[in-house]
């Protein structure tokens, strides 16, 4: 990571070190009522769709909508799907530049999650796909509802929560991918939207 990328407010900005990995945590990257702003745009804007998975020969439907924007020549398969990403917009550009300086590293591609209420989750995986590289940096930028991130170590289940808040700015980066799950939980007590967006580097 060049630290002549950082910016005047982001040099104090350290990775957290945990076993075998690290990641970044800025609960206010954005205040509150520019995150309003991105929240409902991203809600209106977005060409959300409810993909569906094939297991045993039946369709089963991801509990959250979620959408691909990116640069055009890279295709991304995850969960036995593959998206073509829609060209980036204005607003996801924004988002992008404003968090490149923290990761350090350019991204080419976003992945956005949209989780309608508590009902909506992601379950138990790591980011380690082939096309994302040997260590990859994933920034996720999370707007609405505050949601609990879970973070299990895949030998010792070793558990880290990070309930992310509205604005706020996380980026996983070292060897995380590799020894440690992620998830976001179903929760009954959340009933309002939240959107994610993770912005990830497709080789
Ligand atoms: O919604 C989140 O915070 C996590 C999303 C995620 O893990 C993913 O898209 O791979
Ligand atoms: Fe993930």
């Amino acid at each position: 990571m060049s630290a002549t990328l950082f910016s005047e407010e982001s040099k104090d900005i350290k990775p957290i070190k945990i076993k075998d990995g690290e990641y970044i945590y800025v609960p206010n990257f954005y205040k509150k009522e520019l995150a309003d702003k991105y929240l409902a745009r991203l809600l209106s804007d977005i060409h959300w769709k409810q993909e569906s998975m094939k297991m045993y020969g039946k369709e089963i439907p991801f509990p959250r909508l979620t959408a691909w924007y990116g640069d055009q020549d890279k295709p991304y398969s995850f969960s036995g799907i593959t998206l073509q990403p829609h060209p980036w917009s204005p607003g996801l550009l924004k988002v992008k530049n404003d968090i490149e300086p923290i990761a350090g590293v350019s991204f080419n591609s976003v992945l956005l999650n949209r989780y309608r209420d508590g009902s909506d989750s992601i379950s138990w995986h790591t980011d380690a796909e082939k096309e994302l590289g040997k260590n990859p940096v994933i920034a996720s930028v999370n707007f609405g509802a505050e949601r609990k991130f879970q973070l299990k170590h895949i030998e010792t289940k070793e558990r880290i929560d990070i309930v992310l808040q509205h604005g706020s700015l996380l980026i996983m980066q070292g060897e995380l991918q590799h020894y440690w799950k992620h998830q976001i939980p179903k929760s009954k007590r959340v009933k309002e939207e939240r959107v994610n967006l993770t912005f990830r580097i497709i080789k």
